[in-house]
C-alpha cells in the first residue's frame, strides 16, 4: 500500500501536533484514531533508532505523539501486556529481556474460557499470574454458558482460584449476561482479551459491536482514504464508548512469558509456605511443611499445589536460562578482548 497516496492524518493546518492512538500496529504502518478519524501512519526515523535502545516503540492502545503526520514518540504507558514481561525487569541483578508489547493502557483483560473442553482452572491461573504480571486488572468470562442449565457451579470453581476477581458467565450466541459487562466497557476504558483459540472471543466481539466486525472487518466511510478493507484494527470501538483489543498477539501469548507472579495467583499457598519449618522449603518431601499439611486436611487441594510447583518450576527454568545467556554473552565479550590483545602484540 502506497501511504504516501494516503491523505495523511490530515496534516492539522492550525497545529502540527496531536495526540492520537494506536488502533493496528502492521509491518510498515501503524493505523492511528484522534476519536473522530482514523488514518494510516508511519513513525519517524528517530523514533525507530531510539526504540533499538528503549524498546519503546508503538503498540495497539498507546498513544502516541504525532508531529507533520507521522509518529514522533510514545506516551507513558499505564501498564502493558507483554510477552516476556517479567517482575525482573527493574530490580538491579536482571537480565534485560526483550519484551514484546501486545497492547498497552488497560483497564482490564478479560480472561476468555468456554464452558466446553476449553475449561480449564489450570490455565486460568496462568492467565491470572501473566495478567497480575503485567501490571493489569483480570476479569474472568466464562463464555458459551448456553452449554449448561446453570453455570453456577463452574463460577463457583473459578472463585475458589481467582479470590475476589470478577467472574462472569455469558453466552454470546443468546446474548446471556453480556450486560454484565458493561462497567468494564464504559468510555475511556479498555479492555484487552485473551483466551485460547476457540474460547470464543471473536464470537464476542461481535456480540459486543453489534455486528460482524471480527469476521468482515469493515472499514466504516469516514475512515481515510487508502485504507482498505484489508486493513484490520486491532482495538474496536464498542457502541458503549470503551474500546475492545482483540490481536493474534494477544492470542498467541505463551505462558513461559510468566515470571514471579505466582505470588498473586496463590496466595493462600504463599501464606501458608510462611509457616513451613524451612524458610527455603519446596513444598514436597521436608519436614513442618505447612502446605503439605494443608493438603492432608484438605484445606488445599492437590491438584492446586501441583499447578503452583509447576509454575516454580517454569519459572526458575526461565530465570536460569536467562541468567546463563548472561553469562555465555560476558564471556565472549571478554573472549573478543583476549583475541584483541593477542592481535594488537602480534602486530606490537
Ligand atoms: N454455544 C455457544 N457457542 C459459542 C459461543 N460463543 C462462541 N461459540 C462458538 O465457539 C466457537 C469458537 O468461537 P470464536 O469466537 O471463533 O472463538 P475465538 O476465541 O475467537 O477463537 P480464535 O479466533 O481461534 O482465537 C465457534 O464455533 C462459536 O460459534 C456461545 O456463547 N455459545
Ligand atoms: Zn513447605
Amino acid at each position: 500500500m502506497d501511504i504516501n497516496n494516503h491523505q495523511q492524518t490530515e496534516t492539522n493546518h492550525e497545529s502540527a501536533e496531536k495526540a492520537v492512538r494506536v488502533t493496528g500496529v502492521r509491518k510498515n504502518f501503524f493505523l492511528v484514531s484522534d476519536g473522530q478519524t482514523e488514518s494510516l501512519t508511519t513513525a519517524s526515523g528517530k523514533l525507530y533508532r531510539q526504540a533499538d535502545e528503549n524498546g519503546l516503540f508503538p503498540a495497539t492502545g498507546d498513544w502516541v505523539r504525532l508531529t507533520d503526520g507521522r509518529i514522533t514518540s510514545v506516551l507513558p504507558r499505564k501498564n502493558a501486556l507483554s510477552r516476556g514481561a517479567s517482575g525482573r525487569q527493574g530490580k538491579k541483578e536482571s537480565t534485560p529481556v526483550r519484551t514484546q508489547i501486545i497492547a498497552a493502557n488497560l483497564d482490564w483483560v478479560f480472561i476468555v474460557c468456554g464452558l466446553d473442553r476449553d475449561f480449564n482452572l489450570r490455565r486460568i491461573e496462568r492467565y491470572l499470574t501473566l495478567v497480575y504480571n503485567c501490571g493489569c486488572t483480570p476479569v474472568v468470562i466464562l463464555s458459551k454458558a448456553d452449554l449448561h442449565e446453570s453455570p453456577e457451579p463452574f463460577v463457583q470453581e473459578v472463585e475458589e482460584i481467582s479470590f475476589g476477581v470478577p467472574v462472569l458467565p455469558i453466552s454470546s450466541v443468546r446474548e446471556d449476561g453480556i450486560a454484565a459487562l458493561a462497567p468494564y466497557l464504559g468510555p475511556d476504558q479498555t479492555v484487552a482479551l485473551l483466551g485460547s483459540s476457540g474460547a470464543g472471543k471473536s464470537t464476542l466481539v461481535n456480540c459486543l459491536v453489534g455486528k460482524a466486525v471480527q469476521a468482515t472487518r469493515e472499514v466504516s466511510s469516514h475512515v481515510g482514504k487508502g485504507v482498505h478493507t484489508t486493513t484490520t484494527r486491532d482495538l474496536i470501538r464498542l457502541p458503549t464508548g470503551g474500546a475492545l483489543i482483540d490481536n493474534p498477539g494477544i492470542r498467541e501469548i505463551a505462558f513461559w512469558d510468566v515470571d514471579d507472579g505466582t505470588d498473586s495467583a496463590f496466595p493462600e499457598i504463599e501464606a501458608w509456605a510462611e509457616e513451613c519449618r524451612f524458610s527455603d522449603c519446596t513444598h514436597t518431601e521436608e519436614p513442618g511443611c505447612r502446605v503439605k499439611e494443608a493438603c492432608r486436611t484438605g484445606e488445599l487441594e492437590e491438584g492446586r499445589l501441583e499447578s503452583y510447583l509447576k509454575q516454580k518450576r517454569e519459572l526458575g527454568y526461565l530465570a536460569d536460562r536467562q541468567t546463563k545467556s548472561a553469562d555465555r554473552i560476558e564471556k565472549e565479550r571478554w573472549q573478543w578482548v583476549a583475541q584483541e590483545m593477542k592481535q594488537m602484540k602480534k602486530r606490537g
